[in-house]
């Protein structure tokens, strides 16, 4: 395996960031942000007025049952729904690109791929099945105007071979020459090749076995202390979670209903969902039979309540309130937690320390 230093003294990677600004890890604010998809039914929304804040240089988690809204909230940092979804209100500011939600045409694609480095869900049929790895390595340095090719491809070899892979047979071959988790991992190199400041990686390691899975936390993990990036990571997988981030996000019905230290939402969730969803795991050392599934299904965009509570039918805390009013992210200290419940022991606590 091929290590580097890209401390002092080392030269300047492909894609070194030109845009004043960008040469640290940014920080993401997203706020208010809804997203709507068209249904036979209307525009229905996937996520409610999300907000949450990334601080530079953690990596957040985005956890929550599938079709809680992880993916589409990974893709609105990159102003990346697709129809028939969009982004119908808020905004996602990044330090150094301003409001992705605002950017069009050529800025937002050099946004992409140079700033933003992305691994969606179906990255492992995302390459163009005409073209070898390394031509479309070369079309991505071209698109972004990237003028050392010869760096390129060395940083694209070590990235693939980092992950063990052989790097110049693997840019020499087209996509059916390869395994689903060796495009997995080409679909990962190429969100790193550019040197974008800000990774968003959705499931990156699902196709992948247990040991490979293993060596790409690993190295991601790597790749992020050593560039200083900020790293996002949608996975509906806790282990995973709790292995490679700092920070964690839970998403219910298009909310985050609990973001906060990875450790403490682990250790002592506040959220009912989060303590659900954590209940739910069967321990490698219980029995299995300890891990208790979470009552009734995560709604859809048809049956998602329009007011109060998204999670109330499945609440044990439900109250009057929560029929109504919907919770509103509320921080305390480096938690933030959405649940009438939670906020009213938090009063009552408080209350009776100042009594
Ligand atoms: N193209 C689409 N058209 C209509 N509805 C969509 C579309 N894409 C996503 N949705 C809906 O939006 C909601 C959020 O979906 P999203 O894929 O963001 O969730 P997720 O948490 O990433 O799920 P998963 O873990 O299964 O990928 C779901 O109810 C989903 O059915």
């Amino acid at each position: 395996m091929t290590t580097t230093s890209h401390g002092a003294g080392a030269p300047p990677r492909p894609g070194s960031p030109a845009t004043p600004g960008l040469g640290t890890a940014p920080g993401v604010r997203v706020r208010d942000l809804t997203v709507v998809y068209k249904t036979p039914l209307g525009e229905l929304p996937a996520l409610g007025g999300v907000s949450l804040t990334i601080e530079p240089g953690t990596i957040t988690g985005i956890v929550g049952e599938s079709g809680s809204g992880k993916s589409t909230l990974a893709l609105s940092l990159l102003n990346a729904v697709q129809p028939p979804g969009r982004i119908k209100a808020g905004s996602v500011e990044i330090d150094g690109l301003g409001d992705v939600v605002e950017l069009r045409g050529d800025e937002l694609r050099r946004a992409r791929g140079r700033h933003l480095g992305y691994v969606f869900q179906a990255a492992q049929n995302s390459l163009n099945p005409l073209k070898t790895v390394g031509k479309q390595l070369l079309d991505l340095g071209r698109s972004h105007g990237v003028e050392d090719r010869s760096a390129l491809v060395r940083e694209a070899k070590e990235l693939l071979e980092r992950m063990g892979l052989d790097g110049a047979r693997v840019l020499d071959s087209h996509q059916h020459e390869l395994s689903g988790g060796m495009r997995q991992r080409v679909g990962i190199m190429l969100a790193l090749v550019l040197n974008a400041q800000l990774v968003i990686l959705d499931e990156p390691t699902t196709a992948l076995d247990m040991i490979t899975q293993a060596t790409i936390l690993r190295i991601v993990r790597e790749v992020h202390k050593e560039r200083g990036l900020t790293t996002v990571m949608v996975t509906h997988d806790i282990g995973v979670a709790a292995e490679l981030t700092d920070r964690l996000a839970v998403m219910y019905g298009g909310r985050v209903v609990e973001h906060g230290p990875t450790m403490e939402v682990l250790g002592t969730p506040r959220h009912p969902y989060t303590q659900g969803l954590i209940r739910a795991i069967p321990r490698l050392s219980g029995d299995i039979a300890e891990a208790q599934g979470l009552p009734g299904r995560p709604p859809t965009l048809g049956t998602l309540p329009v007011r109060g509570c998204v999670f109330r039918e499945r609440c044990p805390l439900r109250m009057d309130i929560c029929e109504t009013v919907e919770p509103p992210p509320v921080t305390h200290g480096e938690r933030t937690v959405a649940c009438h419940a939670v906020e009213r022991s938090h009063s009552t606590a408080e209350q009776e320390e100042y009594a």
